[in-house]
């Protein structure tokens, strides 16, 4: 079993529940991951998934071990047939194979280029791993979607929400560097499996891949799409259409406590403030952003728990 996206999740409400069961007793499964190792790979800075992810091997018992590839390791060459005569000194299918020696289970964080957009759809980084590794794998966040932080966006309106059926809205805000779509996309496909009434605000040319949207409702004045929210959830990205580009950096998508109204507010973090999100509104009840990156945690050890059994 690997997790390398939302639609790995067969009955999300079912995952839900199973993960809350986790945090009410975190170290319940604690003989489940002995003398079992998870490798973590990161080709990108992190804190919260390089934390959490390994706090959630402690709590089963496993030894997490943890790398830095880029700067660290050898460049590694994804191409095939590659003559090897450049900057990168050891292929994808050597360096997976000796990495699954090591690891029960590997993971893997690898960001978009944005600028070749055939190469991030096709996911070469994760895809590669997951082709030549002998292991399971799991997405720590790639090109395209980080089904760890959907996950965790999941349980934590799960846990927040007083309606059975809660009003989701998922609005761009402006940022001054070009970012990846991997956390919108996982948000909507996770949104999209929950019972919950789910809009995105954008501005016109930024409209998330159509492929993930679907028939979610795309609104382009912010205003109008947060009439009645109970649940904001900020993330910036660069223009899908575009590809990677900066079209509109407009202030006005920044949010602001006037416009959140009685909704809380959610973020995967690290955010920009009074970029993203003023102060008052990160400084306030209203900012479920702690919570949100606590419950990293126990989205991971369910993900890591699910693996385990099926390798029993
Ligand atoms: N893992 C959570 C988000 C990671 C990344 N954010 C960033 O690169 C922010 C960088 C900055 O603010 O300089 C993203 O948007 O996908
Ligand atoms: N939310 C999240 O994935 O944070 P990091 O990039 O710090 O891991």
């Amino acid at each position: 079993m690997n997790y390398i996206s939302i639609q790995d999740i067969d009955d999300i409400n079912a995952w839900i529940e199973a993960a809350k069961a986790i945090k009410s007793n975190p170290l319940g499964d604690v003989e489940l991951g002995k003398h079992k190792t998870l490798g973590l790979l990161f080709f990108n800075s992190s804190l919260r998934t390089r934390l959490s992810t390994q706090k959630a091997a402690l709590n089963l018992g496993m030894n997490p071990i943890v790398m830095n590839v880029s700067g660290d390791a050898w460049g590694i060459e994804f191409g095939d047939g590659t003559v090897m005569n450049g900057n990168t000194a050891e292929h994808i299918k050597e360096a997976a194979a000796v990495v699954s020696q090591y690891c029960d289970i590997i993971a893997v964080r690898a960001f978009p280029t944005l600028t070749d957009k055939a190469k991030d759809e096709s996911e070469q980084v994760l895809n590669a791993f997951a082709k030549y590794a002998s292991v399971p794998i799991v997405n720590m966040e790639s090109a395209t979607g980080h089904p760890l932080q959907g996950l965790t966006d999941a349980l934590t309106i799960s846990e927040y929400t007083t309606k059975p059926r809660p009003k989701v809205v998922l609005s761009w805000a402006p940022h001054v560097k070009a970012l990846p779509h991997a956390v919108g996309n996982s948000f909507v496909e996770a949104m999209q499996k929950m019972d919950v009434e789910f809009v995105i605000a954008n501005p016109e040319g930024y409209n998330l891949n159509p492929e993930i949207t679907k028939d979610t409702p795309i609104y382009h004045n912010q205003a109008e799409a947060f009439i009645g929210a109970d649940f904001v959830y900020t993330k910036n990205w660069s223009s899908y259409e575009d590809y990677g580009q900066i079209k509109n950096t407009d202030p006005n998508w920044m949010i602001t406590n006037e416009k959140l109204g009685h909704a809380k507010f959610m973020h995967c973090l690290p955010v920009r403030r009074n970029v993203v999100v003023e102060d008052a509104v990160l400084d306030s009840d209203a900012s479920l952003v702690i919570q949100q990156a606590n419950n990293r945690t126990y989205a991971a050890q369910l993900v890591l728990k699910k693996i385990l059994e099926d390798l029993q």
